[in-house]
């Protein structure tokens, strides 16, 4: 069994991409923003956590960016992808599109619903809140009078659904990862992902030679942003996910080349991508990395026996 934190309260969209990655005997626990589940775990109050870290419409989630390269290192075991649609839930007493002059959420959500609110909600006042079911709790409390909430949020606050399915993009996704302290890593499957945050020193192709590093070992970029450090301006983070893991030699090559490069490398985890087989409870890792072994792709097998062929060129083996 597991202690699982996730960004809450109750009826947010990670509490159910929580329930995905968790197993049946795992515990639950709402924390009221991203920064404190990951705390939360950091301390050891709980053994994994999860939150958001982006979606398909408006990108990158940025207190999970931040949270996730400050204070000490924290690895991705899982990921999950859920479809996300909003709902409007106002107070009961609230009858109709007219009486709506608050409407509350996370930024994402309110940015995911503009030209629906536009259109609809003309009146009302946009109020950002810490999640979409903090709006909800608010609205149930009297602050506001209607929240973006996930469908499942009317489950967890007596408030009436005033709009469904109200993206202004149908089938928007968001992708959330399940962390835990460094220590085990969860075995390669063959279709894996790895993700790092890499600082680069100042100078001209640094970014496109880090990125060279992997292609040339036949590595899909799936991901790649890029955050202030908040020290000089202009100076950045980079945050790179790629297919495979640490444990197949060419991914393990590139790491090692961008540690070589950078002025700075997190690793942020090796771990099965969105849909494939769960890797045992809470995403929790097997044996240690150095047990692993890695699935054999024809791409693998001429890295390595490349590899084979220069250590026996150095032995005088081979021609
Ligand atoms: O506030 C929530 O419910 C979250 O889990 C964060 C979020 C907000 C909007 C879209 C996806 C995730």
């Amino acid at each position: 069994m597991s202690r699982i934190a996730y960004f809450g309260p109750r009826g947010t969209f990670t509490e159910q991409a929580a329930h995905a990655l968790a197993t049946g005997q795992d515990e639950l626990i709402p924390a009221q923003t991203v920064p404190l589940a990951l705390d939360m775990l950091r301390d050891g109050q709980v053994d994994a956590a999860c939150v958001p870290v982006e979606n398909s419409v408006e990108g990158a989630v940025p207190a999970t960016m931040d949270a996730l390269a400050d204070g000490p290192a924290l690895v991705a075991v899982a990921e999950a992808v859920l479809v996300v649609s909003f709902s409007i839930l106002t107070r009961p007493e609230i009858t109709g599109a007219g009486e709506v002059r608050t409407l509350a959420s996370h930024p994402h959500a309110l940015a995911q619903v503009r030209h629906w609110v536009a259109a609809n909600l003309p009146a009302a006042e946009v109020v950002a809140t810490t999640s979409t079911a903090a709006a909800a709790a608010a609205v149930h409390r009297g602050e506001f009078d209607a929240a973006v909430s996930a469908p499942v949020a009317v489950r967890h606050y007596p408030l009436r659904e005033l709009a469904t399915d109200v993206a202004d993009v149908p089938d928007a996704r968001t992708r959330f990862l399940l962390l835990r302290r460094p220590g085990t890593l969860p075995e390669p499957t063959g279709a894996d992902r790895t993700s790092v945050i890499a600082t680069t020193p100042d100078q001209t192709g640094a970014l496109a030679e880090l990125l060279t590093e992997l292609a040339t070992r036949g590595i899909n970029l799936t991901r790649l942003e890029a955050r202030p450090t908040k020290g000089r301006l202009g100076e950045y983070r980079f945050y790179l996910d790629f297919e495979g893991h640490v444990a197949q030699p060419r991914v393990g090559d590139a790491l090692a080349a961008l540690h070589r490069r950078c002025t700075h490398v997190r690793f942020l985890g090796s771990y099965p991508k969105a849909g494939q087989p769960a890797p045992g409870p809470a995403g929790a890792a097997g044996g240690p990395a150095t047990d692993l072994v890695p699935p054999h792709s024809t791409l693998d097998s001429a890295f390595v026996s490349a590899a084979d062929w220069v250590a026996a060129v150095r032995r005088g083996e081979r021609a």
